[in-house]
């Protein structure tokens, strides 16, 4: 038999028929999201025996100098994916799932959310939070962090800055920060876990909505690759995910809004807690709820809704 015809045979069955060439993975570049969709790819062929190739993408997110708040937010991130998506160019695209806006993409399904990576923030220098010096200077560009960080240390020195994983802790590294504050998941991914001096538990910083866990996107008229892409979905995952990106949501806050969510299921419930924070920390509403695994979304829109009772819309509104 030609390698061919034994390509061929091993493709026989599959959903998406004989004759199949390697499904199309589109992906941003950095080395994080490429560790992420080599590990999606991975899984995909070890359960669906399907080939599936990397296509990197450069998205206006990677090249642009501006903050990200002002050139569109991290969808800037998410758009140039879809797009491909759209046009069939790649069959499907791995996102980190916090990087994705909470309002729907037409034409656009969430076809699997895998399981979950730890979804907590690491802070990386020299020391742990409490034994900086007073005034030390933290990066971040993430008003959720910033917040966070000045509602516990109300004299740190907040620096706004951008750039991929490897980018910041090289500021760390040349003294232009003190100390930087970044998803464990991602510095695992990059393998840089040696930089992390402490991980925030969810008490002290509530991390963003989807942190840690993962989004495959593909065509919604596509139902034969949805199946296929499917057989990576971690349920529960998606039912976490699912609470938190509807808190955020019905605050409608987007992305540089200080809103922590984060939502667990054990002992046959979802367990969800949500902050919002003023920008300068002063301020800080934080509700817990729990319920129906299956209710993810209304456990989400009733916390927010509760949040929103309480003035979480004024302190979204403040921004100094
Ligand atoms: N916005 C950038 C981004 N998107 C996802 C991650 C981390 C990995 C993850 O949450 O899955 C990061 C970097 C960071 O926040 O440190």
């Amino acid at each position: 038999m030609s390698g061919e015809e034994s390509a061929e045979a091993a493709r026989e069955g599959s959903p998406l028929g004989a004759g199949t060439r390697p499904l199309r993975l589109g992906t941003r570049k950095s080395l994080m999201a490429m560790t992420q969709s080599q590990q999606v790819a991975d899984a995909l062929t070890a359960r669906t025996g399907h080939a599936v190739e990397l296509v990197g993408v450069t998205t206006q997110g990677d090249v642009s100098k501006a903050l990200l708040a002002q050139i569109g937010g991290t969808g800037v991130f998410v758009n140039a994916l879809r797009d491909r998506v759209l046009s069939g160019e790649v069959d499907f695209a791995v996102h980190s799932l916090k990087d994705l806006p909470t309002s729907e993409s037409p034409g656009i399904a969430l076809a699997a959310t895998p399981l979950r990576d730890d979804p907590r923030d690491a802070l990386c220098g020299p020391a742990k939070l409490a034994d900086l010096p007073r005034g030390a200077r933290i990066g971040t560009g993430s008003a959720r962090r910033a917040a966070q960080l000045r509602a516990m240390r109300p004299d740190l020195e907040i620096v706004p800055i951008r750039g991929n994983a490897d980018t910041r802790l090289r500021k760390v590294a040349d003294g232009e920060v003190d100390a930087v504050v970044l998803a464990y998941a991602g510095l695992k991914r990059i393998r840089r876990l040696d930089a992390v001096a402490e991980v925030f538990e969810a008490d002290q910083m509530l991390p963003a909505p989807g942190q840690g866990a993962l989004a495959l996107e593909c065509r919604a008229d596509r139902a034969d690759l949805r199946a296929l892409l499917e057989t990576v979905d971690d349920p529960a995952t998606r039912r976490a995910v699912t609470a938190e990106r509807t808190v955020l949501a019905v605050l409608e806050g987007g992305c540089s809004a200080p809103v922590g969510a984060y939502s667990v299921e054990f002992d046959e419930r979802l367990h969800l807690t949500a902050t919002v924070v003023s920008y300068d920390g002063s301020r800080q509403l934080r509700l817990s709820a729990s319920g129906h695994p299956d209710d993810a979304e209304r456990l989400g829109r009733d916390l927010a809704n509760r949040l929103l009772a309480q003035g979480a819309d004024q302190l979204i509104g403040e921004r100094d």
